[in-house]
């Protein structure tokens, strides 16, 4: 692993979630005609890995919104080694960097700020017009994807609705703290103390929400909005990573009464199931982790029986509602 101080790469050890490096926003250009950023096709460009939970939240964004023509993606081999996040489009549903050509990711933050001190991560969101980084922070992305690009967007779906934004603000809060870093805290934990708080935490926030979904279809009522979107990610690889691999192996998500139907009715959802790529995910954790699985063996389960009926259609709601593609509203 490594990171960039003042533009020098060095090697660095693992962590789950870093801070942010740019954090300037693209608005809505009928709201904000003057801002720097402002919303528009063929501008805007993502780097993200098919691996990585915070990534999957932008992907999950661009293609819920029907962005898939109006911001370009770039997808980095799942591995990452010494080296940082690679571009290698020899390999299974990876691409070369279609911007600049660059080998590494690291390039492209370089290309954008040449003294830039940080952790190289995913999810990058690029401007090609001003050719530096407007944001590399997920929740940053997945708002402004949501917000910005209304005009743009080919689906009739808000995943942040004014009304709502507190609630689902202060979800967001309580899962990222509890699960979705909750599952790297266990992982990289660096004694049993820390490992068991970690994994008693994180099962005490799953459990909690398994119960609020058993009355209601979705984290902030009947419609999916960013919380789920928030959450899904982990979920889709808890079973194949996190129960394993970052010992998080109290419960299953298959074990789940309500977690794991609502987690099928999202996976279920066609622009969902094109962003989960279970063997990029199994691939960058079994692989990228030396020192928690020095082998680097990649297990060959688990099968999950993603498309199996979910029944959540009885408590009412949508998982959205689309324009494009209106036989799944
Ligand atoms: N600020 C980030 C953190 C994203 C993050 O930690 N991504 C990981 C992959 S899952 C990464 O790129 N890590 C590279 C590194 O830490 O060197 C976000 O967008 O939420």
């Amino acid at each position: 692993m490594g990171k960039l101080i003042e533009g020098e790469w060095i090697t660095a050890p693992e962590r789950g979630h870093d801070s942010q490096g740019f954090d300037d926003w693209i608005r809505d250009p009928s709201e904000h005609p003057e801002a720097k950023y402002v919303a528009e096709p063929d501008r805007y460009h993502l780097y993200i890995s098919r691996a990585c939970p915070w990534a999957h939240r932008a992907a999950l964004v661009r293609t819920l919104k029907g962005l898939d023509d109006v911001i370009s993606v770039d997808i980095v081999d799942p591995v990452r080694r010494d080296d940082g996040w690679e571009f290698t489009p020899s390999k299974d549903g990876c691409t070369p960097d279609s911007v600049h050509g660059f080998e590494y990711l690291r390039d492209v933050y370089t290309s954008a700020d040449p003294a830039y001190t940080g952790r190289v991560t995913v999810p990058v969101l690029y401007d090609t017009e001003t050719e530096t980084i407007v944001n590399n922070e997920s929740a940053d992305i997945a708002r402004m994807l949501d917000q910005a690009f209304g005009s743009a967007s080919s689906h009739d779906i808000e995943l942040y609705p004014e009304a709502k934004q507190d609630q689902i603000d202060s979800i967001i809060g309580e899962i990222h703290d509890k699960i979705n870093l909750g599952v790297y805290e266990a992982g990289f934990a660096e004694n049993q103390v820390e490992y068991e708080r970690a994994v008693d935490t994180l099962f005490e926030g799953l459990e909690r929400w398994d119960d609020v979904l058993q009355d209601q279809r979705f984290l902030a009522g009947d419609q999916l909005t960013l919380a789920d979107i928030f959450l899904f990610p982990t979920l889709f690889r808890f079973d194949l990573v996190y129960y394993t691999h970052f010992k998080c192996n109290v419960q299953r998500l298959v074990d789940f009464e309500n977690l794991w139907p609502y987690a099928r009715d999202i996976y279920q959802h066609p622009s969902v199931q094109e962003t989960c790529v279970a063997e990029h995910v199994k691939d960058h954790y079994y692989r990228s982790h030396e020192d928690i699985n020095p082998t680097g063996f990649v297990p060959v389960g688990p099968d999950i029986d993603w498309p199996a009926a979910h029944d959540r259609d009885r408590l009412g709601g949508t998982t959205h509602a689309s324009r494009s593609t209106p036989d799944h509203v």
